[in-house]
């Protein structure tokens, strides 16, 4: 399988151009742009239309990451059960009231619905932080006020639901277009700098347009195989540093806080494939624009929480309480001048090799600039909302799923013996490698269930829906609890476990699917990094448990969860990474 794609046919062209007499006294723009010291806003987008006009483009017969665009006749995404099957979970959703008897009763109203007293619940979340503690709350006002239950979050009324099959019922249901929350304030923002929706923030026929756009590339395991090679060198990177941390160590085998390590690995990895370019994240001497970045990103961290209440406070009191709104415009800031950074240098790359003659090679980036199907702007703030979502997100499932494995040796030893069995001791995987060994992937389900990064998700009703007997109308936000979800027994048996082989398919026709757990969604919404997650994890697992066996040390303790938009380790972890060769 080529790695990258390649444009001669265009390179060719262009260098035919540039070759051919310039008028006196002009010079050729090519040059005038590659002296550009740091291109703006402006030179960015000139520089992308000079290399445009190059008319470059795939080379006929190459399908791919840059291959042609061909037109597609797929399936929704979420597609995953028979069209049938859909339409009838539609026609559910839609229908109304639940049938008792065969005698139609008519569903209920918001009023009836239970749920927590608005006053406790402004004191629960602003007084005593429930923002850090969404996952537990979710879980006790399920045992207060049942499976569906509503609440009101500062201004926002909100309908919790914390039932499988209720989830199943809205998720299946949901339009081409799906909204999971009100965006207000990310709009807002990207209003007042003149900027774009990226995926995260977009609603409607924007969203729709990017989401065609960026799904032909990242959305199926086979379209991010590709990077296979790229996530290997970030690993060996990785596993070097492991080695260098042990050596510091005074027992010769103790990493403190992997939670780090593993944010820089997955910062590493996920630029490598958005920027398609190396930080040094992993390197003994962080550059400094890497430094800076790490910055940015613990801003942009922070700024989950600061985004909840700059969201959830109303927009008439932000002259008395303008912190949040402040905070909040600056982190998003510092996020779109590093993405842009890192994009410009790329368009800049890209006009160097077009001046020196040299073919065209590219991933992601270099893809979505010369296929014109994005503007840049729509380039700026997808690349820019992506790494938001692509690094603690990936970096707390690492960290949760090597704490899990230090404290359950047993389980250890299963997943590495059919790594040995099935892969050897040496061989790098590549994603090709990672379906012969399905515990790896279940490890990766059972730790998303147990730490699900987003404890909850959200929908808002494009129409009225029946959902628990309740008529819900159109426009309400949901919560989907699925926190609560993976922690019920009823959808798990011993849900509090930690059993990777529950997700083992025990014939080729058995369905482990489970709407009690889904930790990348569930449909066209769903996430879109989701197959980018699982290979930069599955591929780093395997390399591990190769390399190492992970222990608790004397330092590691039992670490809480904590909510902090994401659930994150509520403390550092620390391991033992002890040699395995
Ligand atoms: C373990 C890692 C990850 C988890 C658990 C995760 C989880 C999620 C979830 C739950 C959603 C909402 C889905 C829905 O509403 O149905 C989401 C959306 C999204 N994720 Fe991820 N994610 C992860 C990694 C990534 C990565 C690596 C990227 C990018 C490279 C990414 C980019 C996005 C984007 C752009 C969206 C918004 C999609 C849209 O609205 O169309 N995520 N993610």
């Amino acid at each position: 399988m080529p790695r990258r794609y390649e444009f001669e046919e265009a390179l060719l062209e262009h260098v035919e151009a540039e070759q051919r007499p310039t008028p006196k006294g002009s010079s050729s723009p090519n040059k005038k742009i590659a002296s550009t010291n740091r291109p703006t806003q402006t030179a960015a987008m000139a520089l992308l239309a000079r290399i445009l006009k190059a008319r470059v483009s795939p080379a006929p017969g190459r399908g791919g990451l840059l291959g042609a665009r061909v037109p597609r006749l797929s399936r929704p995404e979420g597609a995953r059960l028979p069209a049938g099957a859909r339409a009838e979970d539609k026609e559910a959703g839609r229908r109304g009231a639940p049938r008792a008897g065969g005698r139609a009763e008519g569903p209920r109203s918001l009023a009836a619905m239970p749920g927590p007293r608005t006053l406790a619940n402004l004191v629960e979340f602003f007084w005593k932080d429930g923002f850090s503690r969404i996952h537990e709350i979710q879980q006790k006002h399920t045992r207060e006020y049942g499976k569906i239950f509503k609440s009101h979050f500062g201004p926002q009324f909100v309908v919790s639901i914390a039932d499988r099959d209720m989830v199943a019922q809205v998720l299946r249901a949901e339009g081409a277009t799906p909204q999971r929350a009100n965006m207000e304030s990310w709009q807002e923002y990207r209003h007042l700098r003149g900027r774009s929706t990226g995926l995260i923030s977009a609603e409607g026929e924007q969203w729709l347009k990017m989401r065609r756009v960026l799904r032909q590339r990242i959305l199926k395991p086979r379209d991010v195989a590709i990077f296979s090679g790229e996530i290997n060198q970030v690993i060996a990177d990785l596993i070097k540093r492991i080695y260098i941390l042990k050596s510091q160590a005074e027992d010769g085998e103790t990493v403190t806080n992997v939670n780090d390590l593993f944010f820089k690995y997955s910062m590493e990895g996920v630029a490598t494939i958005l920027y398609e370019s190396r930080l040094g994240c992993l390197e003994n001497s962080v550059p400094q624009p890497a430094v800076d970045y790490t910055e940015a990103l613990g801003l942009m961290f922070s700024m989950f929480k600061t985004s909840m209440y700059a969201g959830a406070i109303p927009r008439w009191l932000r002259p008395f309480i303008p912190k949040p709104w402040r905070e909040f415009c600056r982190s998003w800031d510092g996020l779109f001048k590093f993405s842009q950074i890192h994009i410009d240098n790329k368009l800049r790359d890209i006009q160097c090799h077009i001046d020196r003659g040299e073919r065209v090679r590219g991933g992601l980036l270099t893809c979505l600039f010369l296929s014109q199907e994005l503007t840049l702007e729509e380039i700026y703030a997808n690349m820019t909302e992506m790494l938001l979502a692509g690094v603690d997100t990936t970096s707390f499932t690492l960290s949760w799923a090597v704490y899990l494995l230090a404290r359950h040796p047993e389980v250890q030893q299963t997943v590495y013996r059919e790594i040995i069995k099935n892969l050897g001791e040496r061989h790098v995987p590549t994603a090709a490698d990672v379906p012969k060994v399905p515990l790896v992937r279940a490890l990766l389900k059972e730790t998303l269930r147990l730490f699900p990064v987003l404890p909850g998700n959200g929908r808002v009703t494009q129409e009225d829906l029946v959902v628990g007997g309740y008529l819900i109308p159109k426009g309400t936000q949901l919560a989907l609890c699925h926190y609560a979800t993976s922690y019920a027994d009823e959808n798990f048996p011993r849900a509090k476990e930690f059993r990777p082989e529950r997700w083992l398919r025990k014939g080729s026709l058995d369905r482990v699917d489970n709407f009690g757990s889904i930790p990348f969604g569930y449909g066209v919404r769903s996430c879109i990094g989701q197959r980018i997650a699982e290979l930069e994890i599955h591929l780093l697992m395997i390399q591990l448990l190769q390399h190492f066996e992970i222990k608790t040390s004397s330092w590691t303790k039992a670490v809480p969860a904590k909510t902090h938009g994401l659930l994150t380790p509520g403390g550092p972890i620390h391991v033992r990474f002890v040699n395995r060769k």
